[in-house]
């Protein structure tokens, strides 16, 4: 069932569902924020629909937001999960096509239009396994799905000049009860080709940088943007003890996750779709410290970018094709 945004604010029930299931939506001027009935929530800003906040049914903060960021749209947000496209980085010198783009496109700081809300109940049994009555069934398999989207179209003119190409995307953020998705469908309304890059730049919220590994990129090839983009190979696990910037093809494919371990467990799984590149990247102190909008400047202790995405070829859109990825967290 889709809801479209015609009311500021909004309690809906899913037909079928206990009425006690109910997903709650709130829309304003600028954020949109959903929470289930098991208490997980998801706020988006319009601003670059970037991921602001997710909360575990704890109402435990599994992102990490700078305290200093912008968020009057003035700059990309600092932190949750902003959207990289069409290029990541600053343009490479032999790309003319992004040449004029900033650093990590437009997508991050356009304005985006909210599309709409739909709910859908998976299909796992807990009930056969816990025994639990169908009404709770219902409740802890919701999820809820907001739609964005960002066209050409609604670009504003300056930028649009920039990359003068005419394209749609949808981009779909789904938090379930134990998982936050997001998705983008990138389609090609022109009729000529272009390319792009793509990439979901989250931000993880974490206890302690020095605590803290990613593995699933053992023996991934790796370009070093700390190094002049020195190519390399991971060996074990990724630590941290001073600023990293990697661009991962992990070996396991897509479909292998890549997982943020802390004092040697898991703590979240990040699952890829279409995405071949995760890129890892912490500031660290003297960076941080120079970043106005990274605050407070020890923040670096509470993060860990890992950024499932498209960033090390191009990929080519021919007229009236369309692109999806997306990916999944899982906490563990
Ligand atoms: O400061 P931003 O434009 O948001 O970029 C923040 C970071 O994003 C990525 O992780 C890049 O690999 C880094 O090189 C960059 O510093």
């Amino acid at each position: 069932m889709v809801d479209r945004p015609n009311k500021p604010s909004a309690l809906s029930s899913t037909p079928g569902l206990n009425p006690q299931a109910q997903v709650s939506i709130s829309h304003g001027s600028s954020r949109v924020t959903a929470v289930l009935p098991t208490g997980q929530s998801v706020e988006v800003h319009l601003y670059g629909a970037t991921v602001l906040s997710w909360k575990d049914s704890r109402g435990q903060e599994q992102l990490w937001l700078s305290e200093t960021t912008k968020l009057d749209g003035s700059k990309a947000i600092r932190g949750g999960i902003p959207l990289v496209f069409p290029v990541f980085g600053p343009s490479p010198p032999d790309h003319p096509a992004t040449a004029q783009l900033p650093q990590h496109g437009f997508a991050r700081t356009s304005r985006w239009e909210f599309l709409g809300k739909s709910t859908s109940e998976s299909s796992e049994v807990f009930q056969s396994s816990r025994g639990q009555s169908s009404a709770e069934v219902a409740t802890a398999d919701l999820s809820v799905k907001l739609d964005f989207g960002l066209s050409s179209g609604n670009l504003e003119p300056e930028v649009r000049k920039l990359w003068p190409h005419a394209f749609g995307l949808i981009y779909s953020v789904t938090l379930g009860c134990n998982s936050l998705s997001t998705s983008l469908v990138v389609t090609n309304e022109d009729d000529k080709p272009f390319d792009f890059q793509v990439l979901f730049h989250t931000y993880f919220g974490i206890s302690d940088i020095n605590k803290t590994e990613i593995a699933g990129l053992d023996k991934a090839e790796y370009l070093d943007k700390t190094e002049g983009y020195a190519a390399k190979t991971q060996s074990a696990n990724v630590s941290f003890t001073r600023e990293t910037d990697r661009v991962y093809t992990p070996v396991g494919g897509p479909r292998e996750p890549v997982s943020i371990v802390e004092s040697g467990k898991k703590r979240f799984d990040v699952v890829r779709d279409n995405l071949g590149d995760v890129v890892v990247w912490n500031p660290w102190q003297d960076k941080a410290a120079g970043m106005a909008d990274f605050g407070p400047d020890d923040g670096y202790k509470k993060m860990v970018c890992v950024e499932a995405g498209s960033v090390r070829g191009w990929q080519v859109l021919e007229p009236g094709d369309a692109f999806e990825c997306a990916q999944t967290i899982v906490p563990q």
